[in-house]
């Protein structure tokens, strides 16, 4: 990593923190919410600076196979690496588990809507859809929980990003399509949600919904000031998700769900679920627990217990052919 020098400028009104931010409409839309939040909250003046990643140019192949979700991260992480910016919007589950070294979230917001969307011109909902519909979605974890719901449905690949998946809806190339409310919600497109999955029948994404904000980790002084945005709440309950993910080695290409709630005060309930992403033969593995987590570390030993439930039932042989 070269050693820029705008590390040792604290922000202020006079020098823009310049946020490196992808071009889809929900990565501008999540740039500019952070814009306006630093002003709000921290009364530092921002400035987008637009980038396209290799993730965005792939549309034709699944993500999982040509590199997965780093590809949206690496290149804004360049851009911090050589001074050019100081801050990285990202989707919280479009970040992988581990961030290279000199990098650190300095704040998670606080989550949007963490449940998927069923989306559909014809159909109130997945019960509603007649016998072998087409489905689209080109996330595993959905198609693992989708055949284990439906097993008649025909599940076909789907990629792009929000505005192109519903075009690709509304020229009739799906019965329904799955996304998550999140998107949708940031986008005004909420009344093209037929329906939402309860976590319980779909288990979401870890890190779904929320937003994280990387900096260089020697960015000490906006380290500080970025801490005051992060919600408490969604960071412990993210960093649980996330360390389901870690503990069993997982990248993109494994359909792990994760999703943790606050059932009482101080208490995190976490639900997990693991598929077969070779074929889809073996059946879904879940697991919930529960504790007391009110800080990282209990956080993230209550995502390794979830994960050590998961290796007793079996998750091995759902993650063999993954390092072959
Ligand atoms: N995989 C792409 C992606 N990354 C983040 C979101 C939006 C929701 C969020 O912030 O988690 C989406 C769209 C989707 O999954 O439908």
């Amino acid at each position: 990593m070269s050693a820029p020098n705008s590390s040792a400028v604290a922000p202020t009104a006079v020098s823009p923190v310049v946020i490196a931010t992808r071009e889809s409409r929900l990565a501008l839309w999540q740039a500019e919410h952070v814009r306006d939040l630093l002003a709000r909250d921290l009364g530092l003046h921002a400035e987008l600076l637009g980038m396209t990643t290799r993730g965005d140019q792939i549309l034709d192949r699944s993500l999982s196979k040509v590199g997965g979700k780093g590809l949206f991260v690496k290149e804004l992480e360049n851009a911090l690496a050589e001074g050019r910016a100081r801050l990285a919007v990202h989707s919280l589950k479009d970040v992988p588990m581990d961030l290279p070294a000199g990098f650190v979230l300095a704040a998670i917001l606080e989550r949007e809507d963490p449940r998927d969307a069923f989306v559909s011109n014809h159909h109130e909902s997945l019960s509603a859809l007649p016998q072998r519909a087409c489905v689209g979605t080109s996330s595993l974890r959905r198609v693992v929980q989708l055949k284990a719901l439906r097993p008649d449905l025909r599940i076909e690949p789907l990629r792009g990003n929000l505005d192109t998946r519903l075009r690709k809806l509304d020229d009739g190339g799906y019965d329904a399509i799955v996304l998550a409310a999140a998107g949708l919600k940031r986008l005004g497109l909420a009344d093209r949600v037929r329906s939402v999955f309860e976590p319980s029948q779909m288990i979401p994404a870890a890190g779904q919904g929320a937003l994280g904000l990387e900096i260089r980790e020697d960015d000490e002084v906006l380290r500080r000031s970025l801490a005051q945005l992060s919600h408490a709440p969604t960071w412990l309950a993210t960093h649980a998700e996330r360390a389901v993910s870690r503990s069993l080695g997982g990248s993109c290409s494994v359909p792990l769900a994760a999703h943790a709630t606050w059932p009482g005060p101080g208490q995190m309930h976490l639900a997990v679920a693991l598929g077969d992403a070779e074929h889809g033969m073996l059946p879904l593995l879940t697991a919930e627990v529960q504790a007391e987590a009110v800080d990282t570390d209990a956080a993230e030993a209550l995502g390794r217990l979830a994960a050590s439930h998961l290796r007793e039932r079996g998750a091995a042989r759902y993650l063999a052919h993954l390092n072959g």
